[in-house]
């Protein structure tokens, strides 16, 4: 970054009030448009009183219209002018569509040889464009093509930008102004304020929430966002280097580009609820919502919500691709379930009793079950041939072939009427449903025959037992994900008849804008939750899914276009191999392109440094990403006693007073609703979590309590006490327990660089 001129403070004010002078200019043009909106909004009110369908149609037209924009602006409003760009002449003088000129590069003249130069753009950005009355830009959309330099400048590639400015505001009231000096050794006239942008942000408290980086996205990370929608995009980077925030914002840039494409949606996955309730308002933050739907990789399936952990050696064998096997399997034999399953079929026909063998009905089962049809959609297909076989079996023959014809049909009418024959089917091919089949998996003997050859007894115990729980973990919806489509679709029964008289009330005509808006809203919600595939998949901390988790994934982008961040290091799954095999699967052949992350927004050099420690003895050879800024503080060590609680308790205390936001204390899995206790009544900045809980989060402060606990959780274990070490972007402490061998100073074994 380049070397900053802080300016004196009659300059900061007077640069303050420059930058009010053009807010204020926004807001009466926005007011303007707002006054458009509303006159738009009675004026088809009144058209209403017209009562033609014709104007009625256009009234609904124009409400809906004014409406969202009403809606949009009145939402944009916060703090939606963020940066502004002062650029030297372009070489070429053409302007784009949103009124700005399009050239990166500066003109041959536009330095003179004394190296003083003209400022000949300034541009502001912010969340979204508004034009002047002229259709000159008052603002340009952060996602438009004239705003790229906002972002892409650094001090070795300038372009045409001189200074960049980030404007920090607050509703009207422009609060503060950040510079920086992209081409210090030109002589332009322009002051220089403040210390950076990028600086200001990262050091502000924490809250639970994920903000967004709008005024202070750097340039490598700009590259991924804006990189095209083609295929897929792969982003690799180690914690904190920005990767969910990019994958967030890529989403909203996206939407922008070509809203059309991706009104099919756009899924973004991620690892756990809570990171799905951190980062849920950056979207909104940057003016979009609706095509967006964040959702845990546990609650990917309508009408189940995982709230369990599975241990890992369980989720080792659920995650793995060996499940689909077991599962083939399950969904086929979960048709002899049915209590008082029945053995042989016999109807009346033609007067006497026609009957088919248990030996019968079981060739009739697996000829039906030869292909790999759903099987509940075969059911059709096995009331045709039990009736064949009937019908064979009455021995019937005829040379008239109509006739032959018209007398199957009798048949077939009057048997799959009977009542014998409808309980019979009802039992032998009962509707499956996947929670069904999943709960037969409870049953060791059952599981073993299903997993023969599969699982060994001891997989086959230990899935059986966790099945036996009552409660549902991410891995079990991965597994009801994949029985959903064995088993196809249960037939839905059928629909209330509307009602005639709601139609002729005219209630329809008389409920206000608003109420429809809500229907309208509730229909896209409706709409959401029945949405399968979408048009782009996000998946966030791609690392952790497992081979399972692949696959029902990627049956919701089967033509989407992706973009998958993550991190090697920081994996809690164990057969990386299998993973990428399921990944690659789930992708297809469709072309890749990849993108690394290097620079470390979060964590301070003193954390960092631990955190490689960790790395170095989980990923050998694996390079730490490089930390942006330090804060001379170092990690805490401390030591527990005999009452673990209290140690516990007193450090996050101690926290609490040395961070102004936020302060995570991570444990192992097992100590979970033990530490919880341990907090109690320490009010809601500070939270405890398992250590699989803090993937992708983020605390001013982070109390690690026994690195060693954590990393004999499981094979992966080292990987996730990374994880933990890096959630940091004040302080650290560490609580060592006696199976971290702490040192003299109570640094633990696991965290010694020696
Ligand atoms: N350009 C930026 N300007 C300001 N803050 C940034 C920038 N890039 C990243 N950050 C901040 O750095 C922190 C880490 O970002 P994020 O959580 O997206 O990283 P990550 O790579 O997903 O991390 P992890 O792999 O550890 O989950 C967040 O607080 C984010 O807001």
């Amino acid at each position: 970054m380049a070397a900053q001129t802080t300016a004196q403070p009659g300059v900061r004010d007077q640069e303050i009030a420059v930058e009010q002078a053009h807010l204020d200019r926004v807001y009466r043009r926005l007011e303007e448009k707002i006054d458009e909106a509303e006159f738009l909004m009675r004026d088809a009110a009144q058209r209403g009183h017209v009562g033609t369908p014709g104007a009625l149609a256009e009234r609904d037209a124009q409400v809906f219209r004014a409406g969202v924009h009403l809606n949009r602006l009145n939402s944009e409003f916060e703090d939606f002018l963020f940066g502004r760009i002062d650029l030297l002449r372009g070489k070429d003088g053409k302007k784009g569509s949103d009124g700005a000129y399009t050239s990166v590069e500066p003109a041959d003249d536009a330095v003179r040889e004394d190296k003083s130069a003209d400022i000949a753009e300034t541009l502001h950005i912010g969340r979204i464009g508004v034009l002047d009355a002229e259709y000159a830009p008052l603002v340009i959309d952060w996602r438009a093509p004239a705003a790229a330099p906002f972002y892409r400048s650094t001090p070795v590639a300038p372009g045409r930008v001189v200074r960049r400015r980030v404007i920090r505001s607050k509703g009207r009231k422009v609060l503060g102004v950040e510079d920086d000096l992209l081409r210090p050794e030109l002589t332009t006239g322009l002051p220089v304020v403040g210390d950076g942008a990028l600086m200001a942000a990262l050091g502000q408290a924490r809250s639970h929430t994920m903000r967004d980086i709008v005024a202070s996205i750097q340039a490598e990370q700009d590259m991924v966002i804006r990189a095209p929608a083609a295929s897929v995009t792969e982003v690799s980077g180690g914690p904190g280097t920005g990767k969910t925030a990019v994958a967030l914002h890529r989403a909203a840039y996206l939407l922008y580009q070509d809203r059309r494409r991706y009104s099919g949606g756009i899924l973004c996955v991620s690892p756990t609820p809570l990171l799905v309730s951190y980062t849920e308002g950056v979207l909104p933050s940057l003016g979009e919502e609706g095509q967006v739907a964040i959702r845990a990789v546990g609650s990917l399936v309508d009408g189940v919500s995982a709230d369990l952990y599975d241990d890992p050696a369980v989720a080792r064998i659920k995650g793995s691709l060996r499940m689909q096997k077991v599962l083939r399997n399950a969904a086929r034999g979960a048709l002899d379930l049915a209590p008082g399953r029945p053995t042989t079929l016999r109807v009346v026909a033609f007067g006497r009793r026609v009957e088919l063998s248990e030996q019968e009905l079981a060739g009739i089962r697996h000829n039906i079950l030869g292909g790999t049809a759903p099987v509940n959609l075969l059911r059709p297909r096995a009331r045709r041939l039990l009736l064949d076989a009937l019908w064979r079996r009455t021995g019937r023959r005829f040379d008239d072939a109509e006739l032959a014809a018209e007398e199957r049909q009798g048949f077939d009418e009057d048997i799959s009427t009977e009542q014998d024959f409808t309980d019979f089917l009802d039992a032998w091919w009962p509707v499956l449903t996947a929670r069904e089949v999943l709960a037969a998996l409870a049953d060791e003997k059952r599981l073993a025959r299903w997993a023969r050859r599969v699982l060994t007894p001891p997989e086959v115990r230990r899935v059986a037992r966790s099945l036996r729980r009552s409660g549902t973990t991410a891995h079990d919806v991965a597994l009801l994900d994949e029985l959903d489509m064995l088993l196809g679709p249960v037939p839905r029964p059928k629909r209330r008849e509307a009602d005639p008289l709601d139609q002729l009330t005219g209630l329809d005509e008389v409920t206000t804008f608003a109420d429809r808006n809500d229907a309208r809203r509730s229909r896209a919600d409706r709409l959401e939750e029945e949405r399968t595939e979408y048009a782009h998949v996000i998946v966030d901390e791609a690392q952790d899914l497992t081979p399972m988790q692949w696959r029902m994934v990627g049956r919701r982008g089967r033509t989407a276009t992706w973009t998958i961040v993550g991190d090697p290091a920081q994996s809690s799954w164990t057969d990386v191999d299998e993973a990428n095999r399921a990944r690659d699967e789930a992708l297809g052949t469709r072309p890749r392109r990849r993108f690394t992350l290097t620079v470390n927004y979060r964590n301070p050099a003193e954390i960092a440094e631990v955190a490689a420690t960790v790395l170095a003895l989980a990923m050998p050879g694996m390079e730490s990403p490089r930390a942006v800024r330090s804060t001379g503080i170092a990690p805490q060590y401390a030591v527990a006693g005999d009452d673990l609680g209290a140690d516990v308790r007193a450090a996050a205390e101690r926290l609490l007073t040395e961070v102004d936001g936020t302060v995570g204390v991570v444990v192992a899995m097992n100590r979970r609703a033990q530490a919880r206790t341990w907090l109690d009544g320490l009010g809601d900045r500070v939270v405890a979590l398992g250590s699989l809980e803090a993937k992708g989060l983020e605390y001013d402060a982070t109390l690690v309590v026994s690195p060693a606990e954590i990393a004999e959780e499981s094979p992966a274990g080292l990987r996730v006490l990374y994880v933990a070490l890096t959630r940091a972007t004040q302080r650290l402490m560490v609580l060592a327990g006696p199976g971290d061998l702490p040192d003299a100073d109570g640094v633990p074994d696991l965290l010694r660089r020696d």
